[in-house]
């Protein structure tokens, strides 16, 4: 695992809470982007060497409707980044975590994922990201 990638926040209104963190963090988010396979939109910001990825859910169903309907709004998970989530998968599975997709999934911001369990990290919901390399 290398440096944290990015932390998800689980937001209601996107808008409400892009402007609240450009306020907050001093920047305008980069990007937006909908995931529809996880049944999120997204937007990022970058602060100094920080990323923060809000998400608001785009259908019941998705995690983050869930998520929101049982916690409310606030950090819904750390992203490691990994170079290669292939090795990191079989390395993690080898030491006893559940990992949610043993094949990586396309994500937001051009990564490839992968989730671990919160149930085996302390209730922290773990994502891991490889950059997509051009080319
Ligand atoms: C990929 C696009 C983007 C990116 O960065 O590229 C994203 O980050 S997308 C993020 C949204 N997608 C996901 O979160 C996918 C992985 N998540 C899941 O598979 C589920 O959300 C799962 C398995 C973590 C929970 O789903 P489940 O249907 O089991 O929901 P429950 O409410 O029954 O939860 C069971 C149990 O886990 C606790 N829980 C749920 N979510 C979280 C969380 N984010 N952090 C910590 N704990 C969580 C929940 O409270 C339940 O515990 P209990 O003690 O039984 O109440
Ligand atoms: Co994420």
């Amino acid at each position: 695992m290398d440096k944290i990638e990015h932390i998800g926040i689980a937001v209601k209104d996107l808008e409400v809470s892009n402007s609240l963190f450009a306020k907050l963090l001093g920047v305008q988010h980069y990007k937006t982007e909908e995931v529809v396979s996880e049944g999120v939109r997204t937007s990022f910001f970058k602060s100094g060497p920080n990323k923060v990825e809000l998400l608001a859910a785009t259908n019941p169903e998705s995690p983050i409707a869930k998520f929101l309907e049982k916690k409310g709004e606030g950090i819904h998970h750390i992203a490691f980044a990994v170079e290669d989530i292939v090795a990191e998968i079989a390395r993690l599975k080898e030491e006893g975590f559940v990992v949610l997709n043993e094949t990586p999934k396309k994500g937001a911001d051009n990564k490839l994922v992968a989730f671990l369990h919160p149930k085996g990290t302390n209730g922290v919901l773990v994502e891991l990201c490889q950059e997509i390399k051009a080319g």
